[in-house]
Order: C-alpha cells, then sequence, then structure tokens
C-alpha cells in the first residue's frame, strides 16, 4: 500500500485508525497522522511506529492521504500540507457531502475517492460505501476500507447522499431507538439499569439475526407469532403508517443536510 496519511482523529478517524491497527489492514509503520490535539488512538499507534506529526516533508512518500476532518474544514487543513504531499497521492475523503470534484480541484488534481463509513470500522465491523471517478482511486478506498468494513461501491456520486443518509448516519438512528426502547421500557415498569441493559443487548441479539440470510420479512415473522404479543406491538408502531413516516422523514432530511454541504 505504501505510507497512507490519516489528517484528523476526531469520532470517525479515532475508529478507522483502531479498526486498521486492529488487522492490520495498514501497517503502523506506513503510518502518517497529523492531529492537532493529542488522541489515545493516535498515541496508540505512535507507539506501535506510526509516525504523528512529522514534519511535513514525509508526505512526500504518502501513497493515500485521508481526510477526516469536517466538510468546513478541509480547504484550511488542506493548505498547509498541499505543497509537501506526493504528487501522485489519491485523496481519500470520508466527508458527507464535499463533491469529488471540488476536492480534486482543492488537492490540484489529484484523484479521489469518496467513503461513507460507519464508526463500526473501529471493531472492522463497518459499513463503507465508496465512489470514485476512476478505477486506481477506487481500489484504494477498497484497500483501505475493505479490511474493516462491509464495502458497497456506487456508480453514481449523486447516490452517496443517499448512502449517507440510510448507512452513515444510520448507526445512530439505531442507537436512537434503542434509547427510545429503554425509556418505553422503564414507563412500563422496569427499573431504569435494566430497561438499558434489555435495550442494548436486544439490539446486539438482533444484529446477530441479520448475520444470516434471511429476509427481514422472514426475521419479523419468526418473532411475531400470529395473533400475539409482538404483533400487538408492531400494529401500534405502524398505525397510519408511522414508522415509515417518520424514518423516512430522518432519511430526507439528511440527504437535504448532505446535499447542503456539497455546495
Ligand atoms: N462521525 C461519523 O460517524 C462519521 C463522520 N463522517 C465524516 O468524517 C469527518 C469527521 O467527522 P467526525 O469525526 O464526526 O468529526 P470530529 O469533529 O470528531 O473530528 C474532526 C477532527 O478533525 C481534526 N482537525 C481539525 N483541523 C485539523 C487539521 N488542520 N489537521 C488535522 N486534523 C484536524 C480535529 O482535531 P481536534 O480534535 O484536535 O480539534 C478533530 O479531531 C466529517 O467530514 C464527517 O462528515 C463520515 C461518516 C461517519
Ligand atoms: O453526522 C455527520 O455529519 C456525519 C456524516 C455521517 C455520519 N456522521
Amino acid at each position: 500500500m505504501g505510507k497512507v496519511v490519516l489528517q484528523g482523529v476526531g469520532r470517525l478517524g479515532s475508529a478507522i485508525l483502531e479498526g486498521w491497527l486492529k488487522t492490520g489492514a495498514v501497517a503502523p509503520a506506513d503510518l502518517i497522522i497529523l492531529s492537532p490535539s493529542e488522541k489515545p488512538a493516535a498515541e496508540q499507534a505512535r507507539a506501535m511506529g506510526a509516525q504523528v506529526n512529522p514534519p511535513l516533508e514525509a508526505l512526500a512518500e504518502a501513497r493515500a492521504f485521508v481526510i477526516g476532518v469536517k466538510p468546513a474544514k478541509w480547504v484550511e487543513a488542506s493548505r498547509s500540507i498541499l505543497s509537501h504531499l506526493n504528487r501522485n497521492a489519491v485523496i481519500v475523503s470520508v466527508m458527507a457531502g464535499v463533491r469529488g470534484e471540488t476536492i480534486s480541484e482543492g488537492f490540484v488534481g489529484r484523484s479521489v475517492v469518496r467513503i461513507m463509513p460507519t464508526t463500526g470500522v473501529a471493531q472492522a465491523r463497518g459499513v463503507a460505501t465508496i465512489w470514485a471517478a476512476d478505477d486506481a482511486a477506487r481500489q484504494v478506498g477498497q484497500d483501505l476500507f475493505g479490511p474493516i468494513a462491509e464495502t458497497v461501491h456506487l456508480d453514481e456520486e449523486d447516490v452517496l447522499h443517499a448512502a449517507t443518509a440510510v448507512s452513515g448516519c444510520g448507526p445512530a438512528y439505531f442507537f436512537d431507538f434503542t434509547r427510545a426502547l429503554a425509556r418505553a421500557g422503564v414507563e412500563a415498569g422496569l427499573e431504569p439499569e435494566a430497561a438499558e441493559r434489555l435495550a442494548r443487548a436486544t439490539l446486539r441479539s438482533a444484529a446477530a439475526g441479520v448475520e444470516g440470510p434471511d429476509s427481514l420479512d422472514a426475521l419479523i415473522d419468526r418473532v411475531a407469532s400470529p395473533g400475539g404479543v409482538t404483533q400487538a406491538g408492531l400494529i401500534a408502531m405502524n398505525e397510519n403508517g408511522a414508522l415509515n413516516r417518520v424514518v423516512q422523514s430522518a432519511v430526507d432530511a439528511a440527504v437535504a443536510k448532505s446535499t447542503e454541504l456539497s455546495g
């Protein structure tokens, strides 16, 4: 793979770094980490042989440059490094919204691959949607994220907005639902600690169900005995299409925000 630069070790950057260290997808000796402040994941990488904030001349060897900063920060963050960065480095953007063409222009024509990962990459159990204008850049994205995520390749860049709304944001929706389930359990009489343990463990248990080949309909059917307790709950949850409506509004709002970020 060659040297890989990670710029930004925040919520997602640290998850990516943890995944790489866990799987060895990027050898620590090949890692160059740029971070304005000290981060535990970066310190762990340093202890394993990575370079953290080395003199910028080190970027001359970069094969890939991963932008892990916020969409509002990347232009400013690229300014000081640009003249040092290898001319052939592939730019790997995990930023929501920002278009590949815009990033390529900012990086003076370098190839760009856009990735939309989930934070599950930390446990090498992420999902990563990949889009690139050229196959070589796409392959760099696959090499970096394939070992830490299930990868889904897109042909159309515009569909990344939808992938972001469904997958990039998705873990937060499930955590929010789990919290609501725990709260409802408390209302129904459970102690708060028991309610949270049950809701979290149920999320893990349900996730194990989707590891198999069964359709979502079949998985639901297996839990919902005809005329039974689950069916009563599902009917209440879906009354007048309430669940579909609320999920659709979440996805639509996230697509709108991602589109806004694309300028
Ligand atoms: N969080 C998520 O689940 C996902 C996030 N993304 C994308 O990932 C990107 C990062 O998001 P997230 O991790 O949530 O945001 P965070 O704010 O947690 O992380 C951004 C990091 O960028 C660092 N940073 C700022 N300026 C520089 C610079 N000049 N050089 C190096 N590092 C810099 C900040 O450092 P410091 O802490 O020192 O200020 C911070 O740690 C965004 O573009 C977002 O769209 C995509 C998919 C999922
Ligand atoms: O909330 C965000 O903007 C980022 C992008 C997808 C998940 N987190």
